[in-house]
C-alpha cells in the first residue's frame, strides 16, 4: 500500500440504488450483488429500504421485502463485508433498529436534516448500546451555510458518532462548496468525514473527489449510479478514478465493473441519466428521493410537476418548500387510508421523502 492515502467506499446500491426501481429488489438480486460486493473487497454496504428502515409504506413506497428479510438475505450472502442501514427518526423507530442489529447489521446510519443534527442523538446512543457503529449522515447539506453546518456538525460529533457525512441529498452542491464544507468540518471535527453524492448536476464523481482532497475518507457509491434524483456516483467509476489519482481503496474495479453491468443488464430497466426532472431537483436544490415517490404521485392527479420544475428553472426561481407543499397535499389524499402512517402518528421527529 505504501505510502497512498487509503479511503474507504461504502456501496448504497441496495438502499439508495433501490429509488428507481421502486423498492423491489428481489432476494435473489441482493444476495448476488451482495456476493459481487465481497467479491470486490469493498468494506460496506447498505441495505434496507431507500427512504432508511421502516420506509415501507403508501407514502415512501411498499419494498417487495421487508427490511429484516432483505437484511438477513444479504447476511447469509456474505461473510467479510459490513453490512449497514439508514435510518431516519421518525421514519424508523428504536425497534427498527433493534431488529436489524438483530439480522446482522454492524453499521448504522442516522439520516437527519442537515439543521437537525440533535434529533440523532438517542439513535446514536442506542446503537452504542447495541455494540455497533453509528454514522451521523446529514441530509441536504447544500440548505445550511458552512458555519451552520459546522455548529450542526459539532453538536453532533458530541453524540459521538464513527463517521460525519456531509450528504449532498439533492445533487445540488458544486465542486467549491463541497470544498468548503468538507474542509471546514475536518480543520475543526475529530471524527472521520464521509460524503454521499448524488448526479442531478452531473457533478458526483467530482464532488466525491473534491470531498476526499478536502479530507474525507469514506466516500458513498451506487452501482452504475442507480439511485435517488439523477443517482448517485457510480462505485466503480469511483474506485477506478481514486486509484488513477493515486489513492488505495482496497477494492477491485474490475469485479465492480461485472456487478455494474449485472445492474443494468438485468436488475434496472434501463441506465439511469440526468432526465429534465432530476436536472431541476438539482438546479433548485430539492432531494432527489421525490422523483420517484412524491412527484409521479402528484402526477397521478393531473399535475405534470417535472414540467412545473422545469420552467421554474428556466425562471430561475427558488422553490424550496415544493417538497413541503407536495407532501402536506399526499398527507391529506392518504389520511385515513389503511397502511398509511400519518405525521400525526410517527414519532417525534422530521417528515423525510
Ligand atoms: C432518504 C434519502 O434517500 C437519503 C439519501 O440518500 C440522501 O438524502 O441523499
Amino acid at each position: 500500500m505504501g505510502s497512498k492515502r487509503f479511503i474507504q467506499i461504502l456501496d448504497a446500491t441496495l438502499r439508495d440504488g433501490s429509488h428507481p426501481l421502486r423498492h423491489q429488489y428481489d432476494a435473489g438480486t441482493l444476495s448476488r450483488i451482495a456476493s459481487y460486493l465481497e467479491r470486490a473487497n469493498v468494506p460496506y454496504l447498505e441495505v434496507c429500504h431507500g427512504d432508511g428502515l421502516g420506509g415501507s409504506s403508501l407514502h415512501f413506497g411498499k419494498s417487495r421485502l421487508t427490511d429484516e428479510v432483505a437484511i438477513s438475505t444479504v447476511k447469509a450472502a456474505v461473510q467479510q463485508v459490513n453490512i449497514a442501514a439508514l435510518l431516519l427518526p421518525g421514519v424508523g423507530r428504536l425497534t427498527d433498529l433493534e431488529q436489524a442489529v438483530q439480522m446482522g447489521i454492524g453499521t448504522i446510519r442516522i439520516a437527519t436534516l442537515a439543521s437537525e443534527a440533535d434529533l440523532a442523538h438517542r439513535y446514536i446512543k442506542k446503537a452504542a448500546d447495541l455494540g455497533i457503529e453509528a454514522f451521523g449522515f446529514l441530509m441536504l447539506s447544500s440548505t445550511c451555510s458552512p458555519e451552520q453546518l459546522l455548529e450542526q456538525a459539532r453538536k453532533l460529533e458530541a453524540f459521538g458518532p464513527n463517521v460525519i457525512y456531509i450528504v449532498d441529498s439533492a445533487g445540488a452542491m458544486a465542486m467549491d462548496e463541497v470544498r468548503t464544507k468538507v474542509s471546514l468540518l475536518r480543520r475543526y471535527l475529530s471524527v472521520r468525514i464521509g460524503f454521499h453524492g448524488h448526479n442531478n448536476l452531473g457533478l458526483a464523481v467530482g464532488n466525491t473527489l473534491a470531498a476526499v482532497e478536502e479530507g474525507a475518507d469514506l466516500v458513498d457509491g451506487c452501482l452504475a449510479g442507480f439511485g435517488a434524483g439523477a443517482g448517485n456516483a457510480p462505485t466503480e467509476v469511483l474506485a477506478a478514478v481514486l486509484h488513477k489519482m493515486g489513492y488505495e481503496t482496497g477494492a477491485n474495479a474490475g469485479i465492480l465493473l461485472q456487478a455494474a453491468d449485472d445492474m443494468w443488464k438485468h436488475v434496472m430497466p434501463a441506465p439511469q441519466f440526468i432526465e429534465r426532472g432530476a436536472l431541476a431537483l438539482g438546479t433548485l436544490g430539492i432531494r432527489g428521493s421525490s422523483l420517484f415517490t412524491t412527484l409521479p404521485l402528484l402526477g397521478k392527479y393531473g399535475i405534470d410537476v417535472r414540467d412545473i420544475l422545469s420552467q421554474l428553472v428556466t425562471k430561475g426561481s427558488d422553490i424550496r418548500s415544493i417538497e413541503a407543499l407536495a407532501d402536506e397535499y399526499l398527507i391529506k389524499q392518504s389520511n385515513g387510508l389503511p397502511g398509511v402512517r400519518s405525521r400525526e402518528t410517527k414519532e417525534s421527529g422530521p417528515h423525510f421523502h
